[in-house]
């Protein structure tokens, strides 16, 4: 298998299996390569492997056959940094919402002006600068994802993986935060992995989508949408097309 000199992320021949052999493996044989600067969508049936794959990338969890190897090496030992974001946005509710921005550099020991100062700047450009005083409580769903999402940044990650992040969010919400993310990503080009049952979310965010069945990679499609994408994207015919596209291979696998 040829690896090109950009090859970021690289899964090699991935099985991952919990318990004893009795039980089918979650992940089987999963190969691709991930190149720096992509954002991909994994899309799939409920229990096909997506977060699972997600840890794997992660380093919370190893491969039982196969490699993951970012920036060649492997991804439970790789210093690349990685910032992971869930559903659930995990703030603690006696911080405000300026110091659980900044709780991630406080754990790594950066320094308080530092730390502020960093802070400060990703709130402002996840454009909650104005409720840094509040506390999680007072937050809508949509704030709140807004601060995880400016504290996941904070770290500087060069890999940012996303499980389900927007899932439960209300569906203008959900759009307004999809541009944003995307507007985040113009600036800072870190690498995405984004798991979503949405597939107008996946078409609207990402470079390709994987679209995963029983374990396996079952598409690998590449979305050639021009950026920037913004509102106006999700009007385009292409764009109709493309979600139409993704939603007939979707349905196939959920058979
Ligand atoms: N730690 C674990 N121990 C045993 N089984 C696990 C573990 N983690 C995940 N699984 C199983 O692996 C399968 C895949 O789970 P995973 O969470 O990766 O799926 P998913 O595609 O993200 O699902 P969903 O879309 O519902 O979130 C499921 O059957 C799940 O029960």
């Amino acid at each position: 298998m040829s690896l090109t000199a950009d090859t970021f992320v690289d899964l090699q021949s991935v099985t991952k299996r919990f318990g004893d052999n009795s039980r089918p493996p979650v992940l089987s044989g999963i190969t691709t390569q991930i190149a720096r600067g992509e954002f991909i969508s994994l899309i799939g049936p409920s229990g096909c492997g997506k977060s699972t794959l997600l840890r794997l990338i992660a380093g919370l969890t190893t491969p039982t056959a196969g490699r993951v190897l970012i920036e060649n090496q492997p991804a439970a030992t790789s210093g690349t940094e990685r910032a992971f974001i869930f559903q659930d946005a995990t703030l603690l509710p006696w911080l405000t919402v300026q110091h659980n921005a900044e709780l991630l550099l406080k754990i790594r020991g950066v320094p308080a002006d530092r730390r502020r100062e960093l802070a400060t700047q990703l709130l402002s450009l996840a454009r909650i600068g104005h409720l840094a005083d509040r506390y999680p409580r007072q937050l809508s769903g949509g704030e709140k994802m807004r601060v995880s999402l400016a504290r996941a940044l904070t770290l500087e990650p060069s890999l940012l993986l996303l499980d389900e992040p927007f899932g439960a969010l209300d569906e203008l919400t959900r759009e307004h935060l999809n541009e944003e993310l995307l507007s985040l990503h113009e600036r800072q080009r870190w690498t995405a992995l984004f798991v979503t049952h949405s597939v107008t979310e996946a078409v609207f965010l990402s470079t390709r989508i994987l679209v995963l069945s029983t374990g396996r990679i079952a598409h690998d499609l590449p979305v050639d949408l021009p950026f920037p994408r913004n509102a106006a994207t999700r009007e385009h015919p292409a764009f109709h097309q493309r979600v139409a596209d993704v939603s007939r291979l979707l349905r196939q696998v959920s058979a």
